[in-house]
């Protein structure tokens, strides 16, 4: 298997007054050609700053980023804005939870993609405007040359959400990045979104890094899943090994806090108890170790390393 992004140790670190918060803190995983690998974490894990550690967006003053993100020889975390601006769009793209806010309310949709392949391709006007044409039919807009003179605030949520994946795929990216791509949508919507976005996936050969706090989200499309917890990675694995054979007990949790539609069904849904960690102070030992039924006294000593694709010294018992 060919790996076309390799995460190592990433940390962001935000300056807040009470401290320094490690919103992502110590992240390593491998992204491989061609597949989808679902991140999976409650509000606060450190979704969406692992996606800024990734892509150098909203990067801050207040902000530190470390480790390293090997993307095709050039290191993400390193690179400067220019680099990153060069990579972005051509090689890495993102998809944002918010199309509305992420296009360009003045400009016309067909334009708006028209103008991302300009960027990274020697073409005419005409032809990326026809590219873009082609592009809108193939994430499934009804009426392509139609939509693509619309302005964004004309299309519905979902029809934006498949503007944004088309720009996103314009340049046939090695990485999309997915970060809640249809939270903001109807769940019959967020279905045709996730099952045009793994459609793409095939069509173009990008890898996904699908990002969101839904596990039932991913038991349809992931080929992976990464399950994050107060800012690393505690589980990883096969679709099948996570959501079938889960060893982290917070994937446990997790997964019996969801109804399944796949499997017997359990009497009743157990919410896991007390709250993630989100403050500054990290106690030593494993961050889930004060909601953890199986904890033992090693666990509050040292943070349990990803090893064998989890990150706990209980793992399996539950
Ligand atoms: N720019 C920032 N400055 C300070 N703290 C931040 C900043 N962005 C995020 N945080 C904090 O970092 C932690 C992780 O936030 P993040 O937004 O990455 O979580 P998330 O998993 O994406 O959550 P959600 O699903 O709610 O978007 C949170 O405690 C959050 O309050």
């Amino acid at each position: 298997m060919t790996t076309v992004l390799s995460v190592r140790d990433l940390k962001v670190e935000f300056d807040v007054p009470a401290g320094r918060l490690p919103a992502v803190n110590g992240v390593s995983f491998d992204l491989f050609a061609g597949e989808l690998l679902a991140l999976v974490g409650e509000s606060g894990s450190g979704k969406s700053a692992l996606t800024m550690g990734l892509t150098g967006l909203n990067r801050g003053p207040r902000t530190h980023i470390s480790g390293t993100a090997d993307f095709d020889g050039t290191d993400l975390v390193a690179a400067g804005d220019k680099q990153l601006q060069r990579i972005r769009g051509a090689g890495i793209a993102v998809v944002f939870q918010d199309a509305l806010a992420a296009l360009n309310p003045v400009q016309r949709v067909g334009k708006q993609v028209a103008e991302m392949i300009r960027q990274h391709q020697p073409v005419s006007s005409k032809e990326a405007a026809l590219k873009a044409v082609s592009l809108l039919r193939d994430v499934g807009l009804a009426n392509p040359e139609q939509s693509a003179r619309a302005y964004p605030h004309q299309l519905s949520g979902g029809m934006r959400q498949r503007v944004m994946i088309a720009i996103a795929l314009a340049n046939d990216p090695g990485v999309l990045i997915a970060d809640e791509p249809t939270t903001a949508l109807d769940v019959t919507i967020q279905a045709q979104v996730l099952a045009l976005l793994k459609r793409m996936q095939r069509e173009h050969g990008s890898a996904v890094v699908l990002i969101t706090h839904d596990l039932g989200v991913v038991a349809e499309v992931a080929d992976r899943i990464a399950v994050m917890y107060a800012g690393r990675i505690v589980e990883i694995g096969t679709r099948d090994e996570v959501l079938n054979h889960p060893r982290h007990p917070y994937t446990v949790g997790l997964l019996n806090s969801m109804p399944r539609i796949d499997g017997p069904r359990p009497r009743r849904l157990a919410a896991i108890k007390g709250n993630p960690l989100t403050g500054v102070d990290r106690p030593p030992g494993c961050a889930f170790a004060p909601r953890c039924d199986l904890v033992q006294d090693e666990c509050l000593e040292q943070v349990p390393p990803l090893e064998n694709q989890v990150a706990c010294l209980r793992a399996g018992v539950a």
